[in-house]
């Protein structure tokens, strides 16, 4: 096959070499269990439930007692036969996280997925979705919700005294931005070799070259675990699957 006829081939890359400090001590978060399984082996599973996902990197802690446990935890689960898995050491920011994952894609690889470890229960569909409208010609696609609160501007005090409001964005404007999050591959790449600022996603540096990001639907249940009350939302859904369909 030609390379102006094959499909655009598919990679995800999982940023999981994070603390997860505001989770509280213990293991790297995405070495922690919901119901008895590693949030990274759910965030794999939800990767690699795309039939158009051929690979996914997973970007390990960067100590190497961390990045042994997760080429175990790879080996001991059961994942698809059809996708292939490497695992790199992370960076100190999930920027660089994020980069040394995509320095480990092989040639051949058209679509990038960079997806957070922390939201370990995306649904396929919103996992599909972002892919398609990549495919569509997106150089840049978020999942994104409308937000429930009203979210304010404040001035950073850096005297201890009360932060001051000085905005109030309109909200119907606003959208909270979930992962996937999905680049044309040359683009993604360019955002991270160009852009120097501190960022927290991926898709703000291709803003930062001037070129378009797509929104499209996310999902309530690809919530980030950032804090222990999100651990029991978490264990919530998984429980509601089993209850639904077995899963
Ligand atoms: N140096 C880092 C920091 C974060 N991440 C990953 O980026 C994702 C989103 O980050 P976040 O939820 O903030 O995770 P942590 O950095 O672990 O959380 P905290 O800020 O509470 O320490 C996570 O999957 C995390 O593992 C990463 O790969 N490398
Ligand atoms: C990428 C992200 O999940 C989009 O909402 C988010 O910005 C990650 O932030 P974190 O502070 O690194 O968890």
């Amino acid at each position: 096959m030609s390379d102006e006829t094959r499909p655009p081939r598919t990679a995800a890359v999982i940023p999981a070499a994070g603390r997860g400090v505001r989770l509280g001590p213990g293991a790297p978060k995405a070495l922690r269990a919901l119901n008895g399984t590693p949030m990274l082996i759910h965030a794999v599973r939800a990767m690699a439930a795309s039939r158009s996902v051929s690979l996914v990197v997973v970007v390990a802690p960067p100590d190497e007692a961390s990045a042994a446990e997760v080429k175990h935890l790879l080996a001991d689960h059961a994942l698809p036969e059809r996708t292939d898995f490497v695992v790199v050491p992370g960076g100190e920011t999930r920027q660089e996280s994020v980069k040394l994952g995509l320095d480990a894609l092989p040639p051949g690889i058209d679509v990038v997925l960079v997806h957070d470890a922390a939201r370990p229960l995306v649904p396929v569909d919103t996992v599909d979705g972002v892919i398609e409208a990549v495919r569509e010609g997106a150089p840049a696609v978020v999942p994104a919700l409308p937000l429930a609160d009203t979210v304010k501007r404040v001035d950073p005090r850096t005297d201890g005294g009360p932060e001051l409001v000085v905005a109030t964005p309109e909200r119907a404007r606003l959208r909270a931005v979930q992962t996937p999050q999905g680049f044309d591959r040359a683009t993604l790449q360019r955002a991270h070799e160009t852009v120097t600022d501190d960022v927290t996603d991926d898709a703000s540096m291709v803003e930062q070259l001037g070129l378009p990001v797509v929104v499209v639907p996310g999902h309530e249940e690809a919530f980030k675990v950032t804090r222990p009350l999100d651990l029991v939302l978490a264990e919530a859904v998984l429980a509601r699957r089993r209850a639904n369909d077995g899963f």
